[in-house]
């Protein structure tokens, strides 16, 4: 079943001060499958952002058309991660899960057990300024997960992480959405990353922004996606991009 369907004719950022106007995306059209986790990735500036934030109905200052999951009850169409996890610092770790959640009577028992499942459970009642960027990052994952979104978006989420703490919060979204499967669109100029989680990778050109590709991952996703299988198919994918993808 189709969950997203984005078709852009054009997204255009008006001229203000000294800098022109410029056409950021153009022509740009995919759609996403129920459940797929599809994900976006593009040389720096191409348009990410941009496209993120039009699917999320923060910018609808575009031609073209968004057709997104129909309002199911009590289930919210999207649910967005930021760069910065924008947790509200006078609340604890637990009361900003909360209060993403409708009220009821298994409210709390249910974000303790997602911040149990992103290995916070030690910190529910901690407020936001004693967090490491990582342990804020995972209380943005488990919040987003809080409310069940049929449309989960994800905006370069683990970037400038060390390395270590980016791949267990990649492995900690795979084991989430196993468990809460929901269509995931992850954006990423890392294209190691997104081969170790996409069901399907589409990539973009540089600016205005269109897919130029649309690559199914067929590596079955356990132990085998490892750095050797994935750097091999990340070899193939450029050679098969281009030179212009050269620093994906
Ligand atoms: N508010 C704005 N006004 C004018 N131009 C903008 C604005 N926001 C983004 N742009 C331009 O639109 C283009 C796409 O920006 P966007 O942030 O969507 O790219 P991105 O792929 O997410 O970038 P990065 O990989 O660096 O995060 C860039 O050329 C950028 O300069």
């Amino acid at each position: 079943m189709t969950a997203l369907v984005v078709d852009i004719r054009e997204k255009r950022y008006p001229a203000v001060g000294r800098a022109d106007a410029a056409v950021a995306l153009r022509d740009l059209r995919f759609e996403a499958a129920s459940g797929e986790l599809l994900c976006v990735v593009g040389p720096s500036g191409c348009g990410k952002t941009t496209l993120l934030n039009i699917i999320a109905g923060l910018d609808r200052d575009f031609s073209g058309r968004m057709t997104l999951p129909p309002m199911a009850k009590g289930r919210p169409a999207i649910g967005y991660v930021f760069q910065n996890a924008r947790l509200l610092p006078w609340r604890t770790v637990l009361e900003n899960i909360e209060l993403v959640m409708p009220p009821s009577e298994g409210r709390r028992r249910r974000a303790l057990d997602l911040l149990a499942a992103t290995g916070l459970g030690d910190v529910a009642q901690v407020y936001p300024e004693r967090l490491s960027v990582g342990m804020g990052r995972r209380v943005a994952l488990a919040r987003a997960f809080a409310i069940d979104p049929q449309l989960l978006l994800l905006d370069e989420p683990f970037v400038s992480l060390d390395e270590p703490t980016a791949q267990r919060l990649r492995l900690l979204l795979l084991e989430i959405w196993g468990r809460q499967p929901t269509t995931v669109l992850f954006v990423t100029h890392d294209l190691r990353e997104a081969i170790l989680l996409a069901d399907r990778i589409i990539v973009l050109s540089p600016p205005p922004a269109r897919v130029v590709a649309s690559i199914p991952i067929a590596l079955p996703r356990d132990a085998q996606r490892d750095a050797a299988a994935i750097e091999a198919v990340r070899r193939q994918l450029l050679d098969e991009l281009g030179d212009s993808f050269g620093t994906l």
